[in-house]
């Protein structure tokens, strides 16, 4: 436990809160020119602080968002950000108290899940948090003729960077949350990583795909830093969406096909994006990494449970434990017409964390059997937990917060 003062932060001491963070961080400061594009990223009651006597010394916040869960519903996320305790007061308990006050700020609002994006796994299973989505960190070797021609159609073009984020958001909105851990973005998030962006003088560039309907896919990218461009750039895609395969195929294309590009490197791209499958080559392509990515933290798990769509098998009993949030503890059974608690016994047992690493489908209950990670009471009943788990494709959250 620990003994600082933890209490929601008001608009006034929003940016000693950023900047701890960027403290925790490694960062420098917001530079006073950029904090009139920050100060909009306030969300009133959702900024939590911990002070050492009048000292601020750690932070948490969230913003109001929705997730995309199996079936297709969206619920009501808390997308918690800007994380961090000051080097000389961490291991202290700071953010197991500001996790508390957080997580129960979330079940008042009714927000039936929060989700985060991890700087270390190691952190945040203890709250609740389980890793739900990962993403692959590609590098292709650029070259005008990279895709398969047979895939593309529409046509791909510059937008300028004033028109950027609202020509971005538009396509953003117009694609959808199509897959679970798909996130809705909200002013905050355009303001906090676009707007701001763009106002402060980033090196981002975005093109648009234009296609039978109109516009249907972005991406953006910044060159990497280097020296000597004619020697050849390496791209960064930093966010690419697009509503159709067609659009996907051409926005790679354009991007692999600039002058002057050995390369382009793209982080938090989904595991089956079928990258491989669209260039002429599949060994242009190398896979740096496959990362966890979204990190799911079931709010209220009834609400949760019931809200996603589920496999064809016969019931299984799943009894949840959750030390912070102990209303959602209890035996659960799960079945392909919806979830509802029951007192009958438990065919597997489980912690609220490892539900979160589950809940999206990203990975099966028998690999967490298998880990320790779900005691199993009733073996037979694990091959049906998998088959309601399961869910067609990877889910995917594609939007960095
Ligand atoms: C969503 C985001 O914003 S991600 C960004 C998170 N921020 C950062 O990574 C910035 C740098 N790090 C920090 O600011 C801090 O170290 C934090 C926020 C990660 C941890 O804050 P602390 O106040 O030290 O955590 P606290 O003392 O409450 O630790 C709780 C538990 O987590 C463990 N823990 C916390 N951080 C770490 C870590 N980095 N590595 C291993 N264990 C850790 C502690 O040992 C403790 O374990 P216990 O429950 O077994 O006793």
């Amino acid at each position: 436990m620990t003994d600082h003062d933890v209490r929601v932060l008001d608009a006034h001491e929003h940016r000693a809160a950023v900047n701890l963070v960027r403290h925790a961080l490694h960062f420098p400061p917001v530079p006073e020119d950029d904090w009139p594009q920050v100060a909009p990223t306030y969300s009133e009651g959702r900024v939590w602080g911990a002070h050492a006597g009048d000292e601020l010394v750690g932070t948490a916040a969230s913003w109001a968002s929705r997730l995309a869960v199996p079936g297709g519903r969206e619920l009501p996320l808390a997308a918690v950000i800007r994380v961090g305790v000051r080097p000389d007061h961490t291991r202290r308990g700071v953010l197991s108290a500001l996790m508390r006050h957080q997580l129960a700020e979330f079940r008042e609002r009714g927000e039936v899940l929060a989700a985060l994006h991890a700087s270390e796994p190691v952190i945040y299973g203890r709250y609740g948090y389980g890793p739900a989505t990962r993403a692959r960190t590609v590098s292709v070797r650029a070259g005008r003729d990279a895709i398969h021609p047979e895939a593309l159609s529409g046509r791909v073009s510059v937008v300028a960077p004033e028109d950027a984020s609202d020509r971005v958001r538009a396509v953003y909105d117009r694609v959808g949350l199509v897959r679970p851990g798909m996130v809705a973005r909200t002013d905050e998030w355009w303001t906090a990583l676009y707007v701001r962006a763009l106002a402060t003088g980033a090196n981002l560039r975005t093109a648009v795909h234009v296609g039978a309907d109109g516009e249907d896919g972005f991406v953006t990218w910044k060159p990497l830093p280097c020296d000597n461009p004619t020697r050849g750039v390496v791209l960064q895609v930093e966010d690419l969406h697009a509503a159709t395969p067609a659009a996907a195929a051409a926005l790679w294309a354009f991007v692999l096909g600039i002058d002057l590009v050995k390369s382009v490197r793209a982080e938090g791209r989904p595991v089956d994006e079928p990258l491989e499958w669209l260039l002429t080559n599949p060994r242009l392509l190398s896979t740096e990494a496959v990362d966890d990515d979204l990190w799911v933290r079931l709010v209220d798990v009834p609400a949760a449970l019931d809200a996603r769509s589920w496999g064809e098998a016969e019931p299984v009993v799943v009894e949840v434990a959750d030390r912070v949030l102990p209303d959602n503890a209890g035996r659960y059974r799960v079945a392909p017409d919806g979830v509802r608690r029951t007192d009958a016994p438990a065919d597997l047992e489980l912690d609220v964390a490892e539900l979160g690493a589950l809940y999206l489908g990203d990975v099966p209950p028998s690999v967490l059997a298998s880990a320790g990670r779900i005691a199993v009471r009733d073996a037979a009943a694990l091959a049906r937990a998998d088959r309601l788990f399961a869910v067609g494709g990877s889910p995917w959250c594609g939007s960095f917060f």
